[in-house]
């Protein structure tokens, strides 16, 4: 098992700034190592504020490429779409905003496009932040038919179009991801999540490992990078 670090919060606007500030760090690392960065930003809700804190940093954007961890397959002005939220912010301060998502038939074509577009990328991530559902899924791992492939299918794919089933509640759309195996080769792993009952379902697949029946649980499993895992309460 990888090595976890966690750092604990009851205060939004603490929690927001320590990942901000990591972030931060991270990227500018990545600068001024290499001249560019590549990194994942999750998707959903949790990290809309995290987006706006590192805004309103001195971030040098021109040389960073953000893609997120995952799509749904929605058009761009649907407000379940992951990218028009980060390219409504990145992409003013100059940041190249890459889509995962394409006007494919389906989601396994869908997949295919996403793997090829980022088969141009300068590989690997410098960072994959993630979030993390109340089912335990992550980017778009989600229980179905399509999970193997993502958690355990072709090393060398880093996309991949999933269908989850169950749907989850108010989202029941199909997907396109990064693999486990993709986000493994990230330089830097970092994850966010809030309350406890995320705090608990993560304790618990983390230790089950590769026995969880959460995705969340077999990705640590996997993982050799050390996570930092920022948790609000
Ligand atoms: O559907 C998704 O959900 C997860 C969790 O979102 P949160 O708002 O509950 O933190 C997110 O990480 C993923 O990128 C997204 O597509």
């Amino acid at each position: 098992m990888t090595e976890i670090e966690w750092w604990e919060f009851e205060d939004k606007k603490e929690f927001v700034g320590a990942i901000a500030g990591d972030i931060s760090f991270i990227i500018e690392s990545a600068l001024d190592a290499r001249g560019q960065a590549l990194v994942a930003f999750p998707g959903g809700s949790t990290p809309i504020p995290v987006y706006e804190a590192l805004a309103a940093s001195n971030i040098r954007w021109k040389n960073v490429t953000i893609i997120p961890t995952d799509e749904r397959l929605v058009a761009v002005d649907n407000p379940l779409s992951n990218i028009a939220k980060i390219a409504k912010i990145f992409l003013p301060l100059g940041a190249r905003v890459l889509p995962l998502n394409s006007d494919a038939e389906d989601y396994h074509l869908a997949g295919n496009a996403a793997n090829a577009r980022l088969m141009d990328l300068h590989w690997p991530l410098d960072l994959c932040w993630l979030g993390m559902g109340e089912d335990g899924h992550f980017a778009s791992i989600f229980p179905g038919p399509d999970m193997e492939a993502a958690l355990n299918g072709d090393a060398a794919q880093r996309a991949i179009g999933v269908r989850p089933d169950p749907m989850p509640k108010g989202v029941e759309v199909d997907r396109v991801t990064l693999t486990a195996s993709a986000i493994c080769e990230a330089r830097t792993c970092l994850l966010s999540i809030s309350g406890a009952a995320k705090r608990s379902l993560l304790e618990e697949a983390i230790e089950a490992g590769s026995k969880s029946d959460r995705p969340i649980g077999q990705l640590f499993s996997k993982l050799k990078v050390p996570v930092d895992i920022y948790h609000l309460d």
